[in-house]
């Protein structure tokens, strides 16, 4: 499933109009009778339906979901906002497809005071009234009509997307119709994955509408939801006759005197998400206590200062020795010897080097090493983090989250793992994929160190974008499936997490 923004929405509309020769009125009628189909579907015959219609295409959309309703015997009202001399090309023309059906429109203005009453004997409203093709603020008549909207109780279903809200971007500084289920037309729109706008939405189902898949070949930027069937098509089956050097060479760099538990965490998560073998750096007296937590990984003793490691090039050259990845971060706390580890790091090392927490804080200071470095990096950065990155609020980074992602990954030539919910994994390729899996059970501390094990684990032995975003998809799993099987969300636990991973991966079946 892919992700688009309206002007992308609209210039691939012009290419299946105008290159693959379907004109737009058919679009249009597609368009329609999905959406009446799946309104009968979940609500059925006996519903009365409310349609308010604007002036674009989306009012078109209206006009042919009110005519297929009334085809099917459903008790329909159908109300036009502008005059009706605005309407042109495929809205004018499925207007009048509607009125030589037999049916009929009224103009909103003219039922404005009574319509609360009216409003009263109709089960679900259909705004039709704006879409992709909003620009600047919601003007007048439509803002008043928008905000009369949202005051009811009735249910409210937009069609492609809630009126008001734009499709790229979360600036909305007006009123917005606050939906209770959208129908979206072919692909989900950029601000259904942003904080702000998301709410908006309500439930959300696509409706196809006979766009051939292959337009989207001419859009300058990639975006798509790395769901179950990615994770299970792009998924490498261990050989069967596997030895564990075969499953990846893992090392985690984690922990300090205070903080044990992130280097805990980040280790077990590697060694569930089938590391053939993890080696886990740090202080010496964590040693005992990560042990016993994680009793399959081996364990490096770095030179320490304060209780924060400092090790020597020669204690991290070693440790480098044969590992397919290196993560380092969780709980390392910053200081001046954690920036030479990573620069150390970004320059000698060879395999996959993830890039989380405070070894974040160092990436500032070694962004040309990491532009030079060309075995491949990973960050992981939550919004603050990445706010941090890029010297902006964390407000910003969650209003353009796909740009930033994008446009870092590509300038430093690294993988963005901008995380959150709907996490982000951008490649230096500028393409971008979308999570959908997780939930709020995962707002705790420890849980970006369980992801990261987990990213260590498999970029050791798949390739690296399919194990970023497979990766991500069974963190956030995990947590669905523990929310499925009843758990409140707020006593969900990292460890939780880990021991469902199993479960997790078991989609992938690796028998
Ligand atoms: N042939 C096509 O292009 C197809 C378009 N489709 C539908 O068409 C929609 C896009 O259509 P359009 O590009 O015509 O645009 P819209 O229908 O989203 O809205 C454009 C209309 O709203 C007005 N408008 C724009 N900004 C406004 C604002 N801030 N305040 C008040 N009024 C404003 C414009 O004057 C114009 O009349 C999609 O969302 C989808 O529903 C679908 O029918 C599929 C086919
Ligand atoms: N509401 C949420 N919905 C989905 N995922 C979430 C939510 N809140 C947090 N997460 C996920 O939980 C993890 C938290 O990571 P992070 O903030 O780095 O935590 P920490 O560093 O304390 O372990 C990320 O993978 C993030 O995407
Ligand atoms: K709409």
């Amino acid at each position: 499933m892919r992700i688009v923004t309206g002007e992308e929405m609209a210039s691939i509309d012009a290419i299946t109009m105008n290159k693959v020769g379907l004109p737009g009125a058919v679009l249009m009628e597609n368009a329609g009778r999905g959406i009446a189909r799946k309104l009968l579907d979940h609500y059925g015959r006996k519903r009365r339906f409310f349609i308010v219609i604007g002036s674009g295409n989306n009012g078109g959309d209206g006009f042919v979901v009110a005519r297929v309703l009334k085809d099917e015997g459903a008790e329909v009202q159908v109300f036009i906002v502008p005059e009706e001399s605005r309407y042109k090309g495929d809205a004018k023309l499925h207007k009048r497809v509607f009125e030589q059906s037999g049916y009929r429109w009224k103009y909103w203005k003219d039922i404005e005071s009574q319509w609360p009453a009216m409003l009263y004997e109709t089960d679900i409203i259909v705004d039709a009234l704006l879409g992709t093709g909003i620009s600047g603020q919601v003007k007048e008549p439509y803002a008043s009509v928008i905000a009369s909207i949202n005051k009811l109780k009735n249910e409210i279903v937009s069609i492609d997307l809630p009126s008001g809200v734009p499709a790229g971007s979360a600036e909305l500084n007006h009123e917005a119709i606050k939906a209770d289920r959208t129908l979206t037309l072919q692909w989900t729109k950029v601000s259904y994955y942003l904080e702000e706008t998301k709410p908006y939405y309500g439930e959300v189902d696509v409706v196809p509408i006979g766009i051939p898949p292959n337009t989207l070949r001419h859009l300058a930027s990639q975006r798509y939801i790395w769901g179950k069937n990615e994770v299970v098509n792009s998924w490498v089956m261990s050989k069967p006759n596997a030895h564990k050097g075969d499953n990846g060479r893992v090392g985690i760099i984690a922990g300090s005197e205070a903080m044990p538990g992130a280097a805990a965490l980040a280790g077990s998560a590697a060694v569930r998400s089938g590391a053939g073998f993890t080696t886990i750096a740090t202080v010496a007296q964590n040693v005992p206590v990560i042990a016993s937590h994680v009793k399959e990984a081996m364990y490096t003793i770095f030179s320490e200062k304060h209780g924060y490691l400092a090790p020597t090039e020669t204690e991290l050259a070693a440790f480098m020795d044969n590992k397919q990845s290196i993560a380092v971060g969780p709980g390392l706390g910053r200081t001046p010897a954690l920036t030479k580890m990573v620069a150390y790091l970004l320059v000698h090392f060879k395999g996959v080097l993830i890039l989380d927490a405070d070894a974040l804080h160092c990436l500032k200071e070694c962004g040309p090493i990491v532009q030079e470095r060309t075995a491949p990096t990973v960050i992981t950065p939550h919004p603050g983090e990445m706010a941090m990155l890029i010297d902006q609020s964390v407000s910003y980074v969650n209003k353009n989250r796909f740009e930033v992602a994008e446009s870092y990954a590509e300038q430093y030539g690294v993988y963005v793992v901008l995380k959150g919910p709907n996490t982000i994994v951008a490649e230096p390729s500028g393409c971008i994929s979308v999570n959908v899996t997780g939930n709020a059970g995962l707002a705790k501390g420890g849980s970006g160190d369980v992801l990261t094990g987990m990213v260590a684990a498999l970029v050791a032995r798949q390739r690296i974008q399919p194990a970023l975003s497979s990766a991500v998809f069974f963190h956030g799993y995990a947590a669905d499936l523990l929310a499925k099987q009843r758990h409140v969300l707020a006593t969900i636990t990292p460890s939780d997490i880990i021991e469902h991973l199993p479960e997790a991966f078991s989609i992938v079946d690796d028998d």
